[in-house]
């Protein structure tokens, strides 16, 4: 399977237009031998030397979330500084995530729970529209159960309506918003308490905390480890929407605070549930006039029908983590300026294989834990190849660059599950289409011999559908790997299996008994699989000729750079077989390397070749 990482547009503003001191990397050739500095742009600085990075009103300014755009968090923890020799390097302390943390001011509308769905599709073209931050936040805390709101209001779970409000009060402390002077917060509690009943004290987990304070203490200091004791709200794994300035309950929101939890800290007198509307970026400083009609229309439709309206505007901190950043977001901001971002790598089970380039060498590790990070779990090492393919098994030399060391992996292809180790064994996911191909053009009558078997991704694939499969390969790993595929896949009395090498696999099977049956031939070697042709000259001319014998039909894979593939792969066929008039359905596979195509040629092995003299001796 191959994992396209595709890239979008780069940067809207071109790496190539900051300055220098912006740059993640400096020039390698300027730094001491063995050392790399990593150092993160730095955002904020962007933004004063570049005001167009951050400024929404200038004409170049750019829409949604970049590691370009907003502040770094305050709160971040100290770290050490980024140098390191490249020895150094391991996997989790390769570079600081918390510089990818990004603060961004936004607005949004506090809205009454109940409201907020038909809200957010009437103001649909004003909300913040970025890629996987949902746009209505919540605000944990003032949830209240139907039960409870019954409970409190007597009147459903209308909570927000005036009515109800000015019921609640009267009936907690004797009067409401209006009626004269209210009750210090002394009295208004003990009303409060009073008031409730055995199920209102459980479900108001506060009053229940009071009774229980070690509790209490304990979730306190919980809460001040990350976020300096501030409320999260709108949490995810990946950002933490905050409420910044509610000015507006302050003072008055003092009594629900103490009663109801610090969750209740400066807001005015509880409403029930609401939710966040996340406006459009562009409305993050704006106050409420100069926000768009149809928002303003909105707000003006609250408080005409409310005596005191429920649509607030509020400012919010977005923070997003190293989390929300996108892989090709992250390699982008840690790579020199003008280096093509790694953008696609083969994925084998749980092994990333990369191909890099020589330019990415230096920062192979970087890349790799950075392919980690945004591929897990699935991915859970990344390799890179080391050396183009050269020895007779076809296996690749890797370096582990991240994760687990191991390289013995399982990959589910057409539905069937494959052991691999990738350090002994050939495995290229990328062949499952045309193999798919292949086997679906079998039928249930077939008899396969597949000369170059590998662990077996054909040979068992066809056992599915097909009488009967010989499997060989020249490679006693790949053999042992096919057994075992064989076996984990139920199909191993289908299969028989031979470990020698491919001429004299090919001469053996057509020796013995079994050469009447057989009706497919699969020869999946490209680099010298049509050369291995030559092994079918004559393979018949002992048998006689009156004998009845259904010749079977050869499909043999090859790579061409040619200009013309299929006539230059035909041509390596015919001289192969020392036959002229073969019959050849040619097809293109895929191409491997810029110009260079995987080809596939079938055709009946011709009767002049299988009764021909012998020219090889075996
Ligand atoms: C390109 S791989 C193809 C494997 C399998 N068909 C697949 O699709 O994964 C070629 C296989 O041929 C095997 N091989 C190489 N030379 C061979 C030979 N002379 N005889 C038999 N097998 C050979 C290698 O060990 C390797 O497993």
């Amino acid at each position: 399977m191959v994992a396209k990482l595709v890239l979008r547009p780069p940067h809207s503003l071109p790496l190539s237009t900051l300055p220098s001191k912006f740059l993640i990397f400096p020039k390698i050739p300027s730094l001491p031998k063995r050392f790399l500095i990593v150092s993160l742009f730095s955002a904020t600085a962007a933004a004063q030397t570049h005001p167009q990075i951050s400024n929404p009103n200038n004409s170049s300014y750019f829409y949604g979330p970049s590691l370009r755009k907003g502040t770094h968090p305050l709160t971040l923890r100290s770290h050490p500084p980024f140098t390191k020799t490249e020895d150094d390097f391991d996997d989790d302390d390769l570079f600081n995530e918390d510089s990818f943390s990004r603060v961004f001011d936004i607005a949004a509308l506090r809205v009454p729970a109940k409201d907020c769905f038909a809200l957010e599709s009437r103001l649909r073209g004003h909300l913040l529209n970025w890629p996987r931050i949902r746009n209505i936040g919540r605000v944990p805390g003032d949830e209240v159960e139907a039960e409870l709101a019954e409970l409190l209001a007597n009147q459903g779970s209308d909570l927000e309506d005036e009515n109800a409000l000015a019921s609640l009060n009267r009936r907690m402390y004797g009067k409401s918003e209006g009626d004269g002077e209210p009750l210090s917060p002394v009295l208004y509690r003990e009303k409060l308490a009073k008031t409730f009943d055995s199920r209102g004290y459980v479900k108001f987990r506060n009053l229940a905390r009071m009774s229980r304070p070690n509790q209490r203490k304990k979730r306190g200091d919980e809460e001040g480890e990350g976020g300096e004791g501030k409320k999260r709200w709108g949490k995810s794994e990946f950002s933490v929407l905050e409420v910044v300035d509610d000015e507006e309950g302050e003072g008055e929101g003092e009594d629900l605070k103490g009663l109801l939890g610090d969750e209740f800290e400066g807001r005015r007198k509880w409403r029930g549930s609401t939710r966040l509307l996340l406006l459009d970026e562009r409305y993050a400083k704006k106050g409420v006039e100069e926000l768009p009609e149809a928002i303003k229309v909105v707000m003006k439709e609250n408080t005409r029908t409310s005596m005191r309206p429920a649509f607030e505007l509020v400012r919010c901190k977005l923070t997003v983590f190293y989390e929300y950043w996108q892989m090709n977001e992250i390699l982008e901001a840690l790579l020199p300026e003008g280096m093509i971002v790694p953008s696609a790598f083969e994925t084998v089970g749980h092994i990333a294989h990369l191909n890099l380039r020589d330019e990415h060498l230096p920062y192979k590790k970087l890349i790799a834990k950075v392919i980690l990070d945004k591929n897990k779990p699935k991915i859970q090492t990344v390799v890179n190849k080391i050396d183009a393919i050269h020895n007779d098994y076809r296996t690749m030399q890797l370096e582990v660059l991240a994760g687990n060391r191991s390289l013995v992996t399982t990959v589910v292809e057409n539905g069937l599950r494959f052991h691999v180790d990738l350090a002994t064994v050939y495995w290229n996911s990328r062949l499952a289409t045309e193999r798919q191909r292949l086997v679906n053009s079998f039928t249930r009558k077939d008899v396969v011999c597949d000369v170059f078997t590998g662990v077996g991704p054909i040979a068992v694939s066809a056992a599915r559908i097909v009488k009967r499969v010989y499997a060989n390969d020249l490679n006693p790993n790949a053999i042992e790997y096919l057994e075992r595929n064989s076996v984990i896949n139920k199909l191993e009395r289908k299969i028989k299996v031979f470990n020698m090498d491919g001429r004299r696999f090919i001469g053996a099977m057509f020796a013995s008994d079994k050469a009447k049956s057989i009706t497919q031939v699969v020869m999946n070697l490209p680099n010298d699989a049509a050369e291995y042709l030559d092994a079918f000259q004559g393979i018949l001319v002992d048998r006689p000729t009156e004998e009845e014998f259904t010749l079977p039909m050869i499909h043999v894979y090859g790579f061409s750079k040619a200009q013309d593939p299929e006539f230059d792969f035909h041509q390596r066929i015919r001289i192969a077989l020392s036959e002229a008039a073969v019959d050849v359905e040619m097809r293109r596979v895929r191409l491997v390397a810029p110009g260079k195509w995987m080809l596939c040629a079938s055709f009946i092995l011709p009767k002049s070749v299988a009764y021909a003299k012998p020219t090889l001796d075996m």
